[in-house]
């Protein structure tokens, strides 16, 4: 059976980067959001990508960002895939000609078969859990049992670490988990044993 896909989220430096490709991550994230402790700018992402092996996706996440935000950092570094965070319309999120997933927040009384069905051309949609307030990164997780069947592959996160993610997988059946805060020791600092923790529990999900 295939293992479910993981990407490490608010990546910040080339260790946490490598601990994460040699932990058997399959994609790390890339926080282009002044706003986050993850943060990172052009020139910082594009060393942490010169410095991965092959085979690990990189991902770009953005909220809210003007057009031109999203087109510089994809001009500076070598960026696999988008990921919008925010409010971002499906029409905006195809403009770059390059594939993207959808994050949808679980707020109460939002529809989210709906939001989902306005990103058809989304390779997939990221669930999170809902803080006002808060965009992402919050640590928290939802109530898994409200997630309604999608169209898109799914991509479960919010609040998940090594503890919780089998229940999370045989729950959900997801096709990706992330994780930002769960592997870490302090914000926008991967704890590398954590990493490899959360890799080794997954690995042994059924
Ligand atoms: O990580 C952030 O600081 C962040 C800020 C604003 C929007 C999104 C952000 N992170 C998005 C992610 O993909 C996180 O991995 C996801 O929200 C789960 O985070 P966590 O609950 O800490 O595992």
């Amino acid at each position: 059976m295939m293992r479910t896909r993981v990407k490490v989220c608010g990546i910040t430096n080339i260790e946490d980067a490598l601990a994460a490709a040699h932990a058997g991550a399959d994609a790390i994230g890339l926080v282009f959001y002044a706003q986050s402790p993850r943060a990172v700018t052009a020139e910082q992402a594009a060393e942490i990508v010169a410095a991965l092996p092959p085979f690990v996706t990189t991902v770009a996440l953005f909220v809210d960002a003007p057009a031109d935000e999203v087109q510089q950092v994809l001009q500076q570094v070598p960026i696999d895939l988008l990921q919008f965070h925010g409010d971002e319309p499906s029409e905006f999120c195809v403009s770059f000609q390059r594939p993207y997933i959808k994050a949808l927040r679980m707020q109460p009384g939002i529809d989210i078969t709906r939001q989902a069905n306005m990103h058809p051309l989304a390779l997939g949609i990221l669930l999170d859990a809902w803080v006002p307030g808060l965009p992402g990164g919050t640590g928290q997780t939802f109530n898994w049992n409200d997630i309604p069947s999608l169209t898109q592959p799914l991509v479960l996160a919010g609040g998940l670490t090594a503890d919780n993610v089998q229940q999370a997988i045989t729950q959900v059946n997801p096709w990706a988990v992330d994780i930002s805060g769960g592997v870490e020791m302090s914000k926008g600092r991967k704890d590398h044993a954590k990493v490899q923790a959360f890799m080794q529990a997954v690995n042994n999900a059924v």
